[in-house]
C-alpha cells in the first residue's frame, strides 16, 4: 500500500515574524526520521509563507491554510491558488472546521475549492469531522461521509489529497479522540472510499487524525492501522511537534 506517514502542523492564526522564525529554527535543528519515512508539512498564516518557505529545511514542506475557490480577480481579501503556485507553495489545507463553522463554508464550496486547487497543481489536505452534537446523535459516520462525498463528486484523481479527520469536539479542547474512536472513523472513511471511489484510492489515500494531538498521545494514535499521520494545531507551535513527527516510526517498529 505504501502510505507514507504524514505530519502536518497547522499554525492557524498565530505568530509574529520573530515567533515564526523561532519555530523554523527549532524545526531545522530537529533530528527526525528521513523523508522516506515521514512527510512533514507546516502551515503558517499567508503573510509568513514566503519567510517560512525561504528558511525551512528542504525536507519539510509548506502549506497555505486556505485559498480561493476559483481563479483570482475581484475577490477582496482572498488569496488564489495561482498565487500559491507563483510562490512555490505545494500544499493547501481546505475545509478546516474553523472555516466551515465560522465562515460558513459548505460541503459543496469545500468540494469546489479542493477541485480547483488540485487543478492548479496544489496538493490538498482536506478536512472533515463531526461536532459533539452530531457524535452524540450517532451521526458521525454519516456526517464525514457526506463531507467526503462533496469532495469525491468534484475530483477524479485522489493522488494529491490527504484526508484529515478532525472531530470538532477534539480541536483545541485537550479532549483527544481515543485511539479506538479515531481508528473507527478512519476505518469507515477508508471503507467509504473503497465503496464509492475505488479500492486503489482507499488503499493509497492517507487519512490523518487531528484534534488535541500531542507528544504524549501521538504514538498510540499513530499505531492504529488506519491512522496515517496527524494534523496538529496547538502542539505544532511547540518543540513537542518534533516528538509527534518521530511517532512516524511506530509504523515500522
Ligand atoms: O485543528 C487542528 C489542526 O488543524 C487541531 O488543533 P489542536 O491540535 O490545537 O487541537
Amino acid at each position: 500500500m505504501g502510505r507514507k506517514f504524514f505530519v502536518g502542523g497547522n499554525w492557524k492564526c498565530n505568530g509574529t515574524t520573530e515567533e515564526v522564525k523561532k519555530i523554523v529554527t527549532m524545526l531545522n535543528e530537529a533530528e527526525v526520521p528521513s523523508e522516506d519515512v515521514v512527510e512533514v508539512v507546516v502551515s503558517p498564516p499567508y503573510v509568513f509563507l514566503p519567510t517560512v518557505k525561504s528558511l525551512l529545511r528542504p525536507d519539510f514542506h509548506v502549506a497555505a491554510q486556505n485559498c480561493w475557490v476559483k481563479k483570482g480577480g475581484a475577490f477582496t481579501g482572498e488569496v488564489s491558488a495561482e498565487m500559491l503556485v507563483n510562490l512555490g507553495i505545494p500544499w493547501v489545507i481546505l475545509g478546516h472546521s474553523e472555516r466551515r463553522a465560522l465562515l460558513n463554508e459548505s460541503n459543496e464550496f469545500v468540494g469546489d475549492k479542493v477541485a480547483y486547487a488540485l487543478s492548479q497543481g496544489i496538493k490538498v489536505i482536506a478536512c472533515v469531522g463531526e461536532t459533539l452534537e452530531q457524535r452524540e446523535a450517532g451521526s458521525t459516520v454519516a456526517v464525514v461521509a457526506e463531507q467526503t462525498k462533496a469532495i469525491a463528486e468534484k475530483v477524479s484523481d485522489w493522488t494529491n489529497i490527504v484526508l484529515a479527520y478532525e472531530p470538532v469536539w477534539a480541536i483545541g479542547t485537550g479532549k483527544v479522540a481515543s485511539p479506538a474512536q479515531a481508528q473507527e472513523v478512519h476505518f469507515e472513511l477508508r471503507k467509504w472510499l473503497k465503496e464509492k471511489v475505488s479500492a486503489e484510492v482507499a488503499a493509497s489515500t492517507r487519512i490523518i487524525y487531528g484534534g488535541s494531538v500531542n507528544g504524549a498521545n501521538c504514538k498510540e494514535l499513530g499505531g492504529q492501522p488506519d491512522v496515517d499521520g496527524f494534523l496538529v494545531g496547538g502542539a505544532s507551535l511547540k518543540p513537542e511537534f518534533v516528538e509527534i513527527i518521530k511517532a512516524a516510526t511506530v509504523k515500522s517498529s
